[in-house]
């Protein structure tokens, strides 16, 4: 890439041209700066601030179409008093529309672009030239003196090729020094590399599985749209294990195979990037792909990085920041389990990274698929307004039944006191484990139980940070918040009362689970898979690969479960506590209730034998487990859908939550008092009713000991919300050392 590209941004000034440059940092608009040339747009630099040299990206001028948000113009500033650009980086610059699509999230979810590259920045590392690497070759000299350990190393290279110091020092069994000495006898010779080597290239060419008429209906129309390089949005909707993942690695495989620079991003929920999705990739495609979550290190996400940018990752998958990576020439986004709350970030910039998703799509020109079993009414209801191109897979593959659900109601048939497997469920353990097949209980709690007190004088433990209580985690020995992740020793005695032995656990945990079901299984093998007991991929992938394998009786788990894994020999589901997620009553605890229960009862029965699925409820008449146990989740999403309309709730209408939290109880409070009195009412001008609700204190009314009150904003249609939102939080002045959050659709409600 070369200076003189097309896209212009400056205006001469002797000689010098100034040039708009965003900078990462929270402040509103790009700030202008003088370089000897043009530079084309997207371009990284670094320049001066303060005493400070930073990165920035020349900036694009405004897109007149996006909804914008006024930014503090530079353009009024002199040129003398301008600072000239320090220098450039050698990368490639971000392509137009990533720099649009920066506009449009930071204008979308109300923070300032800045913030928003700084999420594309997020690698500084990756803007340095990379790191080289000396490796040793065979030179033209024989050695003098031939010794055994020198004769090693020299087979290692002869054998594996040029090889780092440590490497044939490795290879060959001696200290580096070996290697060195043969360098300075000109027996090796050394040359720097790059320490980064080439991500292997998938292989769209492999032949993939013989697809059945529908998955193969449902290929055809995603390739077609990826071979016309066209934006358009398909939802894959289609029944746990009907092969869904098979549809749109077709639609990879045709993404690849259009050119050498094509890229591919597939978007999961963090924890189901399993070792399992991985291994059925590098099966299909011969290649791993290029893997960016919160767990990759440094080095890494630096070589992530940096080969997106130049463009040689073909294939990356990942979690919701990867949506946030500047991809050179994307041909295809993928959603899977675009129904996930994971993809709401829910720190930082408040993003929803299934519609920022479409939104990169649309501004890119490539198709993208959002593929579920159970999907979101967001995207439920585009698909029936015909803005979305439904794709149905109904059918499981080779011909596995959707497991059979039913309830078990807990009133009728409740288990022994201070035990919480019903009989019913009990006894098909026992038959299942008795056939040789493989049981999961699914018990949406950590640790061992939700709640402690004591006996004597009803004290509950309660986090000193936060508005919840303690969570005791017996394997470990300690009490957890889930919230802060304050923690401390299970005290001795009641902290309050003082006496002994009075502390009681009150409710199931998986723990709890573990020990009722060590009790009554006793020759059964079972394993706990929760975030305490996989807190590293390897050892999750360690973890799946044994229960795949057979080596495991009993999986006893939390959601992390839940997530797209294929146990061919797991035959029964139980859902200890259906009731769980209902409680508390947010606005879609039916709809993500119900898509969890599905996606969990979906682990049951996927090959040759069918599956089972109990349920555990007060409530057999719920509509969610009525749903589930009729297998019909068409009428069910109806109800709520209908529901939802009636009161222009989302997708109907738009919610917009502000979070005011502060170390001073009082000043968040007076903080709510302004907004409230200053909050729009009445009509919108595009005539659709708002209502502001609160300020009330936060269900999490304390959290890390900030308190927190909250306000919803409700408009009752799908008109913008931003520029009333602006004006709103123009008009009041949150008090010193309060911060106001702003939540546009929000998904969480504590
Ligand atoms: N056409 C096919 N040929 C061979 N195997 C297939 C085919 N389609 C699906 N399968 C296999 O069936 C199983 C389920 O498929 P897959 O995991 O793609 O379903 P899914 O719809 O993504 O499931 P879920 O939503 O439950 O995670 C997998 O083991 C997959 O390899
Ligand atoms: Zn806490």
């Amino acid at each position: 890439m070369t200076d003189a590209g097309k896209n212009l941004t400056a205006d001469s000034v002797e000689g010098m041209v100034r040039l708009s440059v965003l900078l990462p940092m929270p402040f509103a608009g790009p700030l202008d700066y003088l370089y000897a040339a043009p530079v084309s747009e997207g371009s990284i630099l670094r320049v001066p601030l303060g005493p400070r040299e930073v990165t920035g990206v020349v900036w694009p001028a405004a897109d007149t179409k996006r909804p914008s948000a006024p930014d503090k113009s530079d353009r009024t500033v002199s040129v003398e008093k301008l600072k000239p650009v320090a220098g450039r980086v050698d990368m490639p610059p971000l392509t137009p529309d990533l720099c649009r699509f920066v506009d449009w999230v930071a204008a979308y979810t109300l923070t300032s672009r800045g913030r928003v590259l700084r999420m594309i920045l997020s690698v500084p590392a990756a803007l340095e030239p990379p790191p080289v690497q000396r490796i040793f070759a065979p030179g033209r000299e024989r050695p003098a003196r031939l010794t055994p350990a020198r004769a090693r190393v020299l087979d290692a290279i002869a054998a594996q090729g040029p090889l780092s110091a440590r490497a044939a020092a490795e290879a060959a069994g001696v200290s580096e020094s070996v290697v060195r000495g043969l360098a300075k006898a000109g027996a090796l010779t050394m040359r720097e590399v790059s320490a980064d080597a080439p991500y292997p290239l998938p292989d769209p060419t492999r032949p993939g599985p013989a697809l059945s008429d529908e998955q193969a209906a449902a290929a055809a129309a995603v390739c077609g749209a990826v071979t016309a390089g066209e934006y358009a949005v398909f939802l894959l909707d289609g029944v746990t294990g009907s092969g869904k993942t098979e549809v749109y690695f077709e639609a990879v495989a045709a993404a690849l195979s259009r050119d050498d620079e094509t890229q591919i991003l597939v978007l999961v929920p963090e924890i189901a990037l399993t070792s399992q999705w991985l291994d059925r990739f590098e099966a299909r495609f011969g290649a791993r792909p290029v893997v960016w979550h919160s767990d990759v290190g440094q080095a890494a996400r630096r070589r992530a990085w940096a080969a997106t940018a130049r463009g040689s990752a073909r294939v990356i998958v990942g979690a919701r920041s990867a949506l946030f990576l500047p991809f050179r020439k994307l041909g295809l986004i993928v959603v899977d389990e675009e129904h996930d709350p994971s993809f709401k970030q829910e720190d930082g910039v408040l993003y929803h990274a299934r519609d920022m998703a479409v939104l990169r799509a649309s501004l890119g020109g490539c198709p993208i698929v959002l593929a579920s079993a159970t999907p979101s009414l967001e995207t439920a209801v585009n698909a029936d307004a015909g803005r979305y191109r439904r794709l149905r897979l109904t059918a499981r593959h080779g011909g596995a039944a959707l497991p059979d659900i039913r309830a078990v109601d807990m009133r009728r048939d409740p288990p022994p006191p201070g035990r919480w497997i019903a009989p019913p469920l009990e006894a098909d353990m026992r038959d299942t484990l008795a056939r040789g097949e493989q049981v999961m209980l699914f018990l949406n709690r950590r640790g061992y139980a939700p709640l402690t007190l004591c006996r004597t004088c009803g004290h509950r433990l309660e986090c000193p940070h936060c508005s919840a209580w303690m969570v005791e985690h017996r394997f470990q020995r300690r009490m957890q918040c889930h919230h802060c992740g304050h923690s401390g020793p299970v005290p001795p005695a009641c902290p309050s009362c003082g006496a002994e032995d009075s502390l009681v656990a009150c409710g199931p945990g998986v723990e709890r689970l573990f020990e009722e079901v060590g009790a009554r299984f006793p020759e059964a093998r079972i394993a706990v898979m929760t975030s305490d007991t996989l807190d590293h991929p390897s050892e999750t992938a360690r973890f799946v690969a044994d229960i795949a394998a057979g080596n495991v009786d009993i999986v006893i788990g939390t959601q992390i479960v839940t997530k797209g894994y294929h146990f061919p020999q797991l035959t029964l589901v139980g859902v200890i506590d259906a009731d769980l997620g209902l409680r508390g009553g947010d606005l879609r605890a039916g709809e993500r209730t119900y898509q969890q229960l599905t996606q969990v009862a979906g682990r049951a029965g996927r090959a040759a034998r069918p599956g089972r699925v109990f349920l555990q409820t007060y409530d057999p008449a719920h509509p969610v487990v009525d749903a589930l146990v009729k297998g019909d989740g068409a009428r069910f999403m109806a109800l709520e859908e209908d529901g939802r309309r009636r009161h222009a709730m989302p997708p109907f209408g738009r919610l917009v939550a502000l979070i005011l939290s502060g170390r001073d109880e009082s000043a968040v409070i007076e903080t709510g008092r302004r907004l409230a009195a200053t909050a729009p009412s009445g009509q919108t001008p595009g005539g659709e009713a708002v209502q502001v609700l609160g300020p009330a204190p936060a269900p999490l009314a304390r959290l890390r000991g900030y308190y927190r009150v909250r306000l919803l904003l409700h408009q009752r249609g799908l008109g913008r919300v931003q520029a009333l939102m602006r004006d709103w939080l123009k008009r009041s002045e949150p008090v010193k050392g309060v911060t106001v959050k702003v939540d546009i659709d929000p998904y969480s409600f504590l």
